[in-house]
């Protein structure tokens, strides 16, 4: 079955809904993945309930990049195909040695390509503001009437022993039951508990992202050596990677920064601090704006759950979606775009499936998916290699050579339609025990599991990954 075989009705706000497929789903947690999975299980014909942890959508927040693949379905909601790509930072990002010597400037990859011209979006920039993003979603969820249940956290999950509905439980006791319940709540979510086999715990890599934001207002006059990174009236976007030294110091600034330094979970740092471990010998101008950074700097610390193969419960019906399922470091600039497409991935699947396939449904899913994330998973490492490890020298000879790859295979990817060309054959290798080859992957790759305690050792014995050679990871 492909991806027109069921009538769809042209319902709410232009958008096109397939068929009711009289499955009901509970996602818990409104972030970037249970979002989407609340718009994309609606469009499928599922009907959908959102809990949420927190009172309210939450202002603050840092910027998440997004690609074409996670974005692949956007076109499909006429409110936010207009409004999306409106809040888009459309800026190269530019590479520095940590010396303040420019090395090179780059727009995304797939800009100009056939991929970003089928998008349906137009231009596709690759940053975007998480308090943006959640604004247009939550407006589109709304437009749609899809409830969301604000203040409810999960604190169980659970499934009937014998092809029976699932529930999620929360602290004030309250049970909501469904066909299925995506768990979409993060790092930390119950739903390790449920699922099959052993979960690894979440482990500290070392390393910490030291990260502040604050309005262009309170910042004194940094005199004309440092006009540069505020270029124009000040308010345009840039976004500089400053890279060599066994870290990499990024400087991102726009108009519409709202960044709230209260919300790490960590330690707070003072400007000293961070110098101290960088040490003083970096552009002038990147050390006067940590100085004179007003308000504290949070100390991230790092952290990372090795891949593990299940994300469903025995009976497939709990599944979890986005960091639940793999957490990413910002390196692999991709944790939220892989919980974007697992969004899509499973609404897809439980469509194809229909509602007496719900426990299988999610299993496909998942064996569609976890080969694909856990290698982006793994490119957090390499790209670290590329921005940490790197040979300044040679990385300025190489000028415009140099920058962090991901490669076509990842961008053009279409979950949508992936899901439904391979539902029913990853169904049959799932009942028979037989092993579903997934093509989501480079070219020509040999699928490689992997840990974390792996890629620091190579990282530690200085040993190149051959991760990006293994299969065709080419831009063009
Ligand atoms: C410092 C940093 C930088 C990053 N940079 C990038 C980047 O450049 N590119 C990128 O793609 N990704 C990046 N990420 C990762 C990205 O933000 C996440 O991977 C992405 O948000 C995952 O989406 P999610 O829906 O799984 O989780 P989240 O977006 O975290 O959403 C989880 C939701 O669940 C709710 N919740 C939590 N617990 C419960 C509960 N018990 N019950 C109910 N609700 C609950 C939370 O309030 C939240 O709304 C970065 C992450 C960090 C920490």
């Amino acid at each position: 079955m492909g991806l027109h075989d069921a009538g769809v009705t042209v319902g709410r706000n232009g958008v096109e809904r397939y068929a009711p497929t009289r499955i009901n789903v509970v996602i818990c947690g409104a972030g970037v993945g249970g979002l989407l999975a609340a718009l994309e299980c609606y469009r499928k014909g599922h009907s959908v309930t959102v809990l949420e942890r927190e009172p309210r959508m939450s202002i603050v927040g840092d910027v998440v990049g997004l690609n074409p693949a996670a974005l692949s379905t956007i076109q499909k909601y006429p409110y936010l195909k207009e409004n999306m790509p409106l809040k888009f930072h459309d800026c190269p990002i530019s590479y520095y040695s940590y010396h303040g010597e420019f090395i090179t400037s780059a727009m995304p990859e797939w800009r100009g390509s056939d991929v970003e011209a089928n998008s349906g979006l137009g231009i596709v920039g690759q940053i975007i503001t998480r308090p943006n993003h959640a604004e247009v979603m939550l407006a589109q969820i709304r437009q749609l009437g899809i409830p969301i249940v604000w203040g409810k956290k999960v604190v169980k999950y659970g499934e009937a022993p014998k092809d029976g509905p699932a529930f999620a439980e929360t602290e004030d006791g309250e049970r909501f039951e469904a066909d299925v319940i995506i768990a979409a709540d993060g790092i930390h979510s119950a739903s390790r508990e449920i699922v099959k086999g052993n979960v690894p715990p979440v482990q500290r890599t070392g390393y910490y992202a030291a990260r502040t934001g604050f309005s262009r207002s309170d910042l004194p006059d940094l005199g004309p050596k440092c006009h540069h990174l505020f270029p124009g009236d000040g308010e345009a976007d840039i976004n500089r990677v400053y890279i060599g030294k066994s870290s990499h110091h990024v400087v991102s600034t726009s108009k519409d920064y709202k960044e709230d330094p209260s919300e790490g979970t960590s330690t707070n740092l003072t400007p000293e601090d961070v110098i101290a471990v960088m040490g003083d010998d970096w552009d002038p101008a990147v050390l006067k704006l940590i100085r004179h950074s007003p308000g504290s700097i949070v100390n991230w610390s790092l952290n990372f759950r090795n891949p593990h193969r299940h994300w469903t419960s025995p009976g497939g019906r709990v599944v979890q979606l986005g960091d639940a399922a793999h957490t990413f470091l910002p390196t692999s600039g991709n944790g939220a775009v892989q919980a974007m497409e697992d969004a899509i991935s499973i609404a897809e699947c439980l469509r194809q499936g229909g509602k007496e396939n719900v426990g299988w449904s999610t299993q496909v899913h998942n064996v569609l998916r976890y080969q694909r994330v856990t290698t982006i998973q793994r490119t957090a490492f390499v790209n670290q290699d590329d921005l940490d490890g790197v040979d300044v020298k040679e990385a300025l000879r190489r000028g415009p050579e140099f920058k962090v790859r991901w490669g076509r295979w990842m961008w053009s990817h279409l979950p949508e339609e992936y899901a439904a060309d391979h539902y029913w054959d990853a169904l049959t290798a799932i009942q028979t025990g037989k092993t579903f080859e997934n093509t989501n992957l480079p070219p020509g790759h040999v699928f490689e599991d992997f840990t974390m305690e792996q890629e620091l050792k190579r990282q530690k014995l200085k040993i190149p990954s051959g991760l990006k050679k293994n299969g065709d990871w080419t831009i063009a």
